[in-house]
């Protein structure tokens, strides 16, 4: 089912690297590795998260997004929900389109309705893809291209749900290897030029596919795992990223980027960087 609340519209994403004016975070007061639902938490799971030094990394996430004029909208956190920091996944704007996903793993359902609630309250119209589950990190946007990973948490039948939601759009289906969780935990999108990829995730006829549209830039098997590849456009070639990537960083401003390095080191090891961490609504 598909539902869709109010007719207002004041939401706009055509890209991964317009200008961010308005984005929704959620601070890790609650953070916890509470059952282990992807790669990298295994890692973690013994030495667990240190809420106070998340939120300590979040702040400093939040003011950086700040100084470079980012309006920063906050779901209020909640014992409930131990992942929510990852605000990507439960929802993601396409144009003038804001969707609220089906988040496939039970720990993380009812995620969405804090978001719905925000919605609601701020009477921003939004659509429901209740059916099936979809969730925001496999969604990458560039014009009227969507790229939607084929995932452990995104099926085949709500990527062809999305198509019919979005004629306009073409919904170009990515397989991946599911071990790397999200689409861009691998693959993310800097300009209309240039993206970062993980080759290794995919297989050699999709590099073919996506090397046929940008210059990929390789992240290395290290990198990947420290979320090198999912960094954060801002707008104007300016990228958040995490210090520890050094060779990704080097190689973005090769590439005539402008790196804004902010340590995260503690978020991550729940299997999420940056643009996990916001879900733009708005972009210029
Ligand atoms: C880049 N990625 C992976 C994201 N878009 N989201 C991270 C979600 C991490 C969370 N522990 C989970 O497993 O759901």
């Amino acid at each position: 089912m598909v539902k869709t609340v109010s007719n207002k519209s004041n939401v706009q994403c055509q890209s991964e690297y317009g200008i961010l004016k308005q984005v929704v975070l959620c601070e890790p007061e609650y953070m916890e590795i509470k059952e282990v639902i992807n790669d990298v938490q295994k890692k973690y799971e013994d030495d667990n998260i240190d809420q106070e030094l998340a939120v300590k990394q979040h702040r400093n996430f939040e003011q950086a997004l700040r100084n470079a004029g980012v309006e920063i909208i906050k779901l209020p956190p909640s014992k409930d929900h131990p992942e929510q920091v990852f605000t990507r996944d439960i929802g993601f704007t396409i144009g003038n389109h804001l969707f609220v996903s089906e988040m496939a793993n039970p720990i993380r359902q009812g995620e969405e309705e804090v978001l719905a609630q925000w919605l609601n309250n701020n009477k921003i119209a939004y659509k429901n893809l209740s059916l099936h589950s979809i969730e925001g990190g496999d969604v990458i946007v560039d014009g009227n291209r969507v790229f939607v990973g084929i995932s452990d948490r995104t099926c085949k039948k709500a990527i062809q749900n999305l198509q019919k939601e979005l004629p306009d759009y073409e919904i170009i289906p990515i397989p991946f290897n599911p071990k790397y969780l999200h689409l861009d935990c691998v693959f993310n999108i800097l300009s209309s030029e240039d993206a970062l990829i993980f080759p290794e995730a995919f297989e050699p006829k999709i590099v073919n596919l996506l090397s046929s549209m940008y210059h990929l830039i390789e992240v290395s098997e290290t990198e990947q795992f420290s979320m090198g590849t999912n960094v954060l456009s801002i707008g104007q070639n300016r990228v958040l990223s995490l210090p520890i990537n050094r060779d990704v960083n080097y190689q973005m401003k090769q590439h005539g980027y402008e790196v804004l390095e902010v340590d995260f080191s503690e978020i991550i090891k729940s299997g999420g960087s940056f643009r996990c961490c916001s879900m733009p609504i708005l972009r210029q």
